[in-house]
């Protein structure tokens, strides 16, 4: 077995969950309220730049020019992503560009991103790779899943085909021969640091998504 199928294979119980909790639940069936999804908007838009940073620092720590371009062109992709929604989904959704400016980032979001930007700039390349993969991949398979069973006319049927198009599933295998090859080349310890870090950002997908469907934000004086 490949070690990023054992990663997977590790976190499958996790993922099952991530599949139904009742955010993704309600974005297949389209019932997802526009609330949610605007409060979602705004935090992954503020996500996707931090994701951006995180994929731009671990290029810089690449140990060949392929991991460069390879990252490089995936920070490129989350900006661009990035301003799409601002162009697409914040329009419809009434979103101004001071609304969203003078929006914080909510505590799963800022957990989220601290995460990926702390692990980025301080762990080995392996690991910041591992940390960043279940960004790619669970994404990839939120995205499948949701595309297979997505309801007609699903308002929100622009976000499941980003992340179930094959441009998108083509990244994830490029990510996942990376961490192959980098795991493959490792130390048992290193090995292990990639697994942790793996799981720890694969929960915290599964926090983002929840917050947003809670609508969640600091408490009380601390806003
Ligand atoms: C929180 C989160 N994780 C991953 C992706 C995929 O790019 C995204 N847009 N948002």
């Amino acid at each position: 077995m490949s070690f990023s199928q054992s990663l997977w294979n590790a976190n499958q119980a996790l993922f099952q969950s991530t599949l139904e909790l009742p955010f993704n639940q309600e974005l297949a069936s389209g019932t997802l309220s526009r609330e949610r999804f605007r409060h979602y908007m705004i935090q992954d838009a503020h996500y996707l730049v931090a994701y951006g940073r995180a994929l731009a620092v671990t290029a810089a720590k690449s140990d060949n020019a392929e991991g460069v371009v390879q990252f490089a062109n995936a920070a490129n992709e989350a900006v661009v992503v990035e301003r799409a929604l601002h162009g697409g989904f914040m329009r419809d959704f009434g979103v101004t560009p001071e609304q969203f400016a003078a929006t914080p980032l909510t505590p799963a979001c800022h957990h989220y991103t601290s995460y990926l930007l702390a692990t980025a700039w301080s762990a080995t390349y392996p690991v910041a790779v591992a940390a960043l993969l279940p960004c790619f991949w669970i994404y990839a398979e939120v995205g499948r899943d949701i595309h297979a069973r997505s309801a007609k006319d699903n308002p929100y049927q622009a976000w499941v085909d980003t992340y179930a198009s094959e441009e998108f599933h083509a990244a994830v295998r490029g990510v996942c021969a990376t961490v192959d090859r980098l795991a493959e080349e490792a130390t048992e310890a290193t090995r292990a640091a990639m697994h942790a870090a793996y799981k720890d950002a694969a929960r915290l997908e599964w926090m983002f998504w929840d917050s947003a469907y809670r609508l969640g934000d600091w408490q009380g004086s601390l806003r």
